[in-house]
C-alpha cells in the first residue's frame, strides 16, 4: 500500500483505507466528507455526537502530517438529528510538503471509497478585497490553479464545469445570506506571496490566495463527489494592507473567528 510507488493504484489504497475506517468505526457509510482548514477545527464537535477518533497514520496511505493540523485525526460523527455520518478529515497534507499529489488526495479519496457523496472543502486564506476582515468566510465559486501540477494521472481528462457546486452554495446561503464569494487561487508556497504576485492574482480575477484546496478539488470531482468549498479569510494578502504578514496573526484570526464558522458549518452540513 506504498503510495510511492508508481505500480500501486492509490485507488486501491483508498478502498483499503475505508475499509479499515468502517471496520474501526463501525460505520458502514459516511455521506459527507469534511476537510478541516486553518481556523475550522471546531466544526467537529458542532455536528452531532462523535463516533470514533482514528489517528491517521493508522489508516494505509496517510503519512504523518508535517504539520499536524487538528492533531492528524479522522473522525466519523453522527450528523445531529439524521442518521448520516460525517468523515471530518483532520489530517490534510499539503501539496507544499512535497509528499506528492497522490497524498494530497488521498484524503478525498478516501472519503469517496467511505460512501462520501459531498465533501466540504475549508482552508485558511489571504484575501484581496479589504472589506473582508481577517475572520471572514468566504464560499468558493471557482479555482485558478498556479500550482502547474494536477492530481490526476495519465490521460485522465475531467470536467471541472461548476467544480464548486452552486446548488451548495445556494443552500449555505440559505443559512447565512450573507456569505460573500470568491474565486480561490491555490499558489504552491510554502512561502506566502509577494505584493506583485498578489496584485496578478487579482488582474487574472482571483480573490483568495491559498496554498491548499484546488487539488483536492479536482481529485473529488474526479472521484465523483459534490464539492463546496469555503475559505475563512485569516489575513490581508500580501500588499493589500500596510503590514507584513504574521503567522501568529493569522493563527489568532483563525481562532478568534471559529466558534461562529463551526457554527456555520454545523448549519450547512445538517441542512
Ligand atoms: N498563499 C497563501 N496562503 C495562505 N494561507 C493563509 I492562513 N494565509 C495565506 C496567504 O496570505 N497566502
Amino acid at each position: 500500500t506504498d503510495l510511492d510507488d508508481p505500480a500501486t493504484d492509490p485507488f486501491d489504497v483508498a478502498r483499503e483505507a475505508a475499509a479499515t475506517l468502517a471496520r474501526r468505526t463501525g460505520v458502514e457509510r459516511h455521506d459527507v466528507a469534511l476537510v478541516l482548514g486553518s481556523g475550522w477545527g471546531g466544526a467537529a464537535d458542532l455536528l452531532g455526537e462523535k463516533v470514533a477518533e482514528i489517528p491517521a497514520t493508522e489508516l494505509p496511505g496517510f503519512s504523518a502530517p508535517v504539520v499536524v493540523g487538528h492533531g492528524g485525526t479522522l473522525t466519523s460523527v453522527r450528523i445531529e438529528g439524521t442518521d448520516r455520518h460525517a468523515l471530518v478529515l483532520g489530517a490534510r497534507t499539503h501539496f507544499y510538503e512535497g509528499r506528492g499529489v497522490r497524498r494530497v488526495a488521498h484524503g478525498v479519496r478516501v472519503a469517496a471509497a467511505a460512501g462520501a457523496s459531498t465533501v466540504v472543502l475549508t482552508n485558511g486564506c489571504g484575501g484581496l478585497e479589504p472589506e473582508w476582515a481577517p475572520g471572514t468566510p468566504v464560499l468558493i465559486s471557482d479555482h485558478i490553479n498556479l500550482t502547474g501540477a494536477s492530481p490526476l494521472e495519465g490521460a485522465t481528462f475531467v470536467d471541472l464545469t461548476d467544480l464548486y457546486s452552486s446548488r451548495l452554495r445556494a443552500l449555505a446561503r440559505e443559512v447565512d445570506p450573507s456569505l460573500a464569494e470568491g474565486v480561490y487561487v491555490q499558489f504552491r508556497g510554502p512561502h506566502y506571496e509577494t505584493p506583485a504576485e498578489v496584485q496578478m492574482a487579482r488582474r487574472i480575477g482571483g480573490h483568495l490566495v491559498g496554498m491548499s484546496t484546488a487539488l483536492e478539488a479536482i481529485a473529488a470531482r474526479h472521484a465523483g463527489l459534490e464539492i463546496l468549498g469555503i475559505s475563512l479569510v485569516t489575513n490581508a494578502a500580501a500588499g493589500i494592507s500596510a503590514e507584513p504578514l504574521s503567522h501568529e496573526e493569522v493563527l489568532e484570526a483563525g481562532r478568534a473567528a471559529g466558534p461562529r464558522i463551526s457554527r456555520l458549518l454545523a448549519d450547512i452540513v445538517r441542512s
